[in-house]
């Protein structure tokens, strides 16, 4: 009989693509362990006789954020389910680390103030960004000032107390893009966020063009399934290891049974969302030849979200829906379709709403895993009921922007 068989998976020899690591990251060592499936580990706590020990490994945390060696003590300091959702998200966006948190905005809370930590409170930021991002930002709940640019203007707004330059591409809603090369390159050393929560790094890493932080509310495309809600921040070991500080010292975290569910969301992300994708570019190539419809948004490099204004009432077309979910939130199997006025972007003053481009008669929609024919069925239907335009014949444009 052969020698034992080594429990020791091989090491990778070559870089693994990214549906193969959405398949295999954080699940590495399940093989050596003798299972299929991750374990969920639900505990709070961890027992040990030895407080020496323990002493240990709370200093150690407390001195360098790292991840526990060993029990993580408690399950604020680490939990071992969710952190292989965070290596996982971590290889898929191809940087060092992730830190999960409770929600998307429980991890951008985080990110302010492990930068005002450092004593820099300073934001410069780009409109539009999600409505309760804009919100976080100019509300000052978090003691952050926040100065409000167009790319154009970042390298001017930035000051030395600057910790952190904020922006979302596409936008959400608004789908606007946003040359993330150009405006790293006006970060200088100024760490540039990227909520990549609409592309997900199927369509785009952030990180490969200069950004040094991505933000994901992953209760979105990275659950995929409208059951789960959680946020992850994707960076360098070094600002892992004070998110995880700061995640332990104010409590938002991810809960392991949503660590498990973003996991096993992650094996079918590239899946999903090049399936969602040629949907919806379907349905802007008919939106945007519709009379009903005066515009219509959708970014250069792809994916599952559109917005469009329509002529009529936006409310009628949310009430006219049978098929497509009338719900905020996006990255579901199904499809969503919201009033961002109203809804997603209500929080942000209008005036700066406005200003950014979303619109009284915007719609967003994401684009779920129906059969096309059924979605456009159920637009059609929906668009119907509003009243149909006066403005076209007035002449009007029609048609896509950002690119279409
Ligand atoms: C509570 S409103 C918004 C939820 C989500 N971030 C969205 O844009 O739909």
């Amino acid at each position: 009989m052969d020698d034992e068989v080594s429990m020791t998976p091989p090491a990778a020899t070559s870089p693994r693509a990214l549906a193969t690591e959405a398949v295999h990251a954080g699940r590495d060592d399940l093989a050596s362990l003798g299972l299929h499936a991750p374990p969920i580990d639900l505990s709070t706590t961890y027992p040990s006789y030895d407080s020496r020990a323990e002493a240990m490994r709370i200093d150690a945390f407390a001195t360098t954020g790292a991840r526990p060696d060993g029990p993580p003590v408690y399950a604020r300091l680490d939990n071992p389910t969710t952190a292989r959702f965070e290596t996982a998200l971590a290889r898929l966006e191809g940087v060092e680390s992730a830190v999960a948190f409770a929600s998307g905005m429980a991890a951008l809370s985080a990110v302010l103030l492990a930068r005002a930590s450092q004593g820099l409170r300073h934001v410069v930021a780009v409109r539009p960004l999600y409505g309760c991002s804009d919100h976080l930002l100019g509300a000052g709940l978090l003691g952050t000032e926040v100065t409000w640019t167009d790319p154009a203007g970042i390298a001017d707004a930035i000051r030395p107390d600057t910790g952190l330059v904020m922006i979302e591409t596409p936008a959400n809603p608004t789908l606007a893009e946003i040359d993330i090369r150009a405006v790293a390159h006006a970060c200088g050393s100024v760490p540039l966020l990227v909520d990549n929560t609409f592309a997900t790094p199927v369509l785009q890493r952030p990180l490969e063009h200069g950004a040094r932080i991505v933000l994901h509310s992953a209760t979105k495309y990275l659950g995929g399934h409208g059951d789960v809600l959680g946020g992850v921040v994707a960076c360098d070991e070094a600002f892992a290891a004070t998110l995880r500080q700061v995640r332990f010292a104010t409590g938002g975290v991810l809960h392991p049974l949503a660590g498990y569910l973003l996991l096993r969301g992650l094996s079918t992300l590239p899946v999903r969302v090049r399936a969602a994708s040629a949907s919806a570019a379907e349905l802007v190539r008919r939106l945007t030849a519709d009379p009903r419809i005066a515009r219509v948004h959708y970014p250069r490099i792809g994916g599952a979200m559109i917005s469009f204004e329509v002529y009529g009432d936006p409310h009628r077309v949310i009430a006219g829906v049978r098929l497509i979910t009338p719900a905020v939130s996006l990255g579901s199997v199904d499809s969503l379709i919201q009033h961002p006025a109203s809804i997603s972007h209500r929080i942000v003053e209008e005036g700066d709403r406005r200003a950014s481009g979303v619109g009284d008669r915007l719609l967003r929609m994401s684009v779920g895993l129906e059969d096309v024919e059924d979605l456009w069925a159920d637009l059609c239907q929906a668009l119907s009921d509003g009243p149909l335009p006066s403005a076209r014949s007035a002449g009007q444009p029609l048609g896509a922007s950002a690119g279409r």
